[in-house]
């Protein structure tokens, strides 16, 4: 059973259609970085996953109709925006705890083992210092790097990031490219990714996804292809721009 199958997908918004006749096969668990102009439509894509945008096509999941598995979906993905704000002040590890939502009853109560785990997840992306601080009052960098604790807590079989490099310095940015890459090798997670860092992406295996690309397709993830995909985005502008 494959782990995510798109067949013919398209996708967009009222009379603009953003993502057109999109195929492919992520056939077992791995790394794949979504690349393309702005405005190609790459959050729209995972948004598409994540149920908020209409859509024709084929979207299977695990092997599983998206449509058909709502409740499903909640298990089988996680998702982080490009933009996830919190109105009110909230501690750290209040935060990153949430992670374990889906295993919790409504209103059922975070254990002292629930917050353990969460405190080992700040500790495995080296921001353990940040747990009692007020979320809030963080740096962006600082704030990002709390949502990826979050996200990985929920422990999902398939997880879908928006940009979770865009603030973070130089060496975080290649931490988070190395984190992402260890989850998938050590706990077969498939990890769907954008980004514009595509030198980040040099080191790693997987798969690029260049929604830019008139018939965009996965693949694989080496210096030529990362360097020719670079070039592409470079000297060719927006079709539909
Ligand atoms: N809710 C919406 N209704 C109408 N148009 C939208 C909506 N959300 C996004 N768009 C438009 O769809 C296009 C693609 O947006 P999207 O956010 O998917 O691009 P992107 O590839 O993720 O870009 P970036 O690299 O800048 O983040 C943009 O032109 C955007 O303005």
């Amino acid at each position: 059973m494959s782990v995510l199958e798109i067949k013919e997908l398209v996708a967009g918004y009222d009379e603009r259609v953003l993502l057109r006749n999109l195929s492919f096969l992520v056939p077992e668990p791995a790394f794949v970085a979504i690349i393309g102009h702005n405005g190609s439509g790459k959050s729209t894509f995972l948004k598409t996953l994540t149920g908020q945008v209409p859509y024709q096509g084929q979207i299977l999941v695990q092997g599983q109709p998206l449509v058909t598995r709502a409740g499903a979906m909640a298990r089988s993905l996680s998702y982080l925006p490009q933009k996830n704000n919190v109105a009110f002040p909230i501690k750290v590890r209040e935060l990153v705890v949430m992670g374990l939502f889906r295993q919790k009853r409504l209103l059922e109560h975070y254990t002292a083992s629930d917050y353990a785990r969460a405190e080992a997840m700040l500790e495995h992306l080296h921001i353990a210092h940040l747990s009692q601080r007020t979320f809030t009052d963080l740096s962006g960098g600082e704030q990002q790097l709390v949502w990826l604790a979050q996200l990985m807590l929920q422990n999902a079989p398939i997880a879908l990031l928006d940009e979770p490099t865009q603030q973070l310095d130089v060496y975080h940015k290649k931490r988070v490219f190395d984190l992402m890459a260890g989850w998938v090798r050590e706990e077969q997670k498939t990890v769907l990714c954008i980004t514009h860092d595509l030198l980040n992406l040099l080191p790693l295996q997987g798969y690029l996804l260049n929604i830019s690309q008139p018939r965009p397709t996965l693949e694989k993830i080496s210096p030529e292809e990362v360097m020719a995909q670079q070039h592409f985005l470079e000297t060719k502008a927006l079709r539909n721009v």
